[in-house]
């Protein structure tokens, strides 16, 4: 017999799930369960359906099942949560709170029923809270309960300093830290291009508009999109956090984890600088922050903290 493949389950079929279960089946990291509820489950398997007829245009090989019944996600190495409501515009990722913590608590139940012994990604907004109403119901190690913000952040950061510089995506690195909020870090001393740190190719003025950017990236697209949220560059993000789980690949992502102490913080999930691997969390990284950094990691997470407080 040869290798056995990986079970991935896309839990919430809408422009994320669907986009994120494309993704990950294109690059083969494994045979993908795409789950919704009852009322969608025809569009789910024909979107799955979809999904599968494409694989021989591109050769890609990973069998797509749209269901939803979660026994189909039995013994999963990994499960994405995407289930939920999106914003439209004029709300904040938080207005959802109270609707998402419900569906979270249900689709936990039934991850754990069927795979114990999973890794969960979780995208749904907002997020930090939400991963953290997903570790509470589930029960599991703190290592295999994961937000999803600072890959796609940071992203937004490289893509507009990459059109500002003119330069290739691929020479720029950046770090943003925090809640997935408009109060998140983006982390300029982190930064570079190519090596060379940002403000010594940026102007302050032009950096800090930037930044200013990044923090309301997700609500410039929702303005724009004006009927939901940003799913491309989202689902990207959770393919890269699903490729170094499923592949152990030890990559250094900014992604929400539960702090014990890290940062000065504890009981709480926050975005910060991860080494993830095949373990979820492998280790947290402690950065140095100015006082400045500081500040604005502690105004951030205290923004977590009161969307927490909702809950409670
Ligand atoms: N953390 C991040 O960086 C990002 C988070 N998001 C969040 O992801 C979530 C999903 O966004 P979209 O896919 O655009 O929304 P969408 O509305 O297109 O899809 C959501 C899907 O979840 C399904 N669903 C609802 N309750 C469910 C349940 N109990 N079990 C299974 N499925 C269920 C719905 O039927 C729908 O198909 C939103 O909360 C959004 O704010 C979106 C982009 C980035
Ligand atoms: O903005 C939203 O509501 C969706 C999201 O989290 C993002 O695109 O960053």
């Amino acid at each position: 017999m040869g290798l056995k493949r990986n079970k991935i389950s896309v839990i919430g079929s809408g422009f994320t799930g669907a986009t994120t279960a494309l993704m990950v089946a294109q690059k083969e990291l494994g045979d993908v369960v795409l789950v919704d509820i009852p009322n969608m489950e025809n569009a789910t398997i024909g979107k799955a359906l979809d999904m599968a007829e494409a694989a021989p245009v591109w050769g890609f090989d990973a069998k797509i099942t749209g269901t939803s019944n979660y026994e189909d996600t039995k013994d999963s190495d990994l499960v994405i949560i995407t289930a939920g409501i999106a914003r439209k515009p004029g709300m904040s990722r938080d207005d959802l709170v109270n609707t998402n913590a419900k569906i979270m608590k249900t689709v936990t139940q039934n991850i754990v029923k069927y795979s114990p012994d999973t890794t969960i990604v979780v995208l749904t907004n907002p997020v930090d809270a939400m991963t953290y109403t997903v570790y509470k119901e589930s029960g599991f190690p703190k290592e295999r309960v994961i937000g999803q913000s600072g890959v796609l952040d940071t992203a937004r950061f490289c893509a507009f300093v990459a059109e500002e510089l003119n330069l290739s995506v691929k020479d720029i690195h950046g770090f943003v830290l925090g809640g997935h909020g408009d109060d998140m870090v983006p982390l300029i001393r982190y930064s570079n291009a190519g090596g060379i740190p940002l403000d010594k190719l940026i102007s302050k003025e032009r950096l800090d508009e930037i930044v200013a950017r990044t923090r309301t990236g997700g609500g410039e697209i929702v303005n724009l999109l004006g009927n939901g949220s940003a799913y491309y560059a989202p689902a990207a993000s959770l393919t890269v956090m699903a490729e170094a789980i499923l592949k152990d690949q030890r990559r250094v992502i900014p992604a929400i984890a539960y702090l014990e102490g890290e940062y000065g913080y504890n009981d709480i999930y926050l975005g910060v600088p991860t080494i993830l691997g095949g373990n979820g969390i492998e280790e947290i990284v402690q950065l140095d922050l100015t006082e400045e950094e500081k500040a604005a990691l502690d105004k951030s997470a205290e923004s977590v903290k009161n969307v927490l407080h909702v809950l409670s």
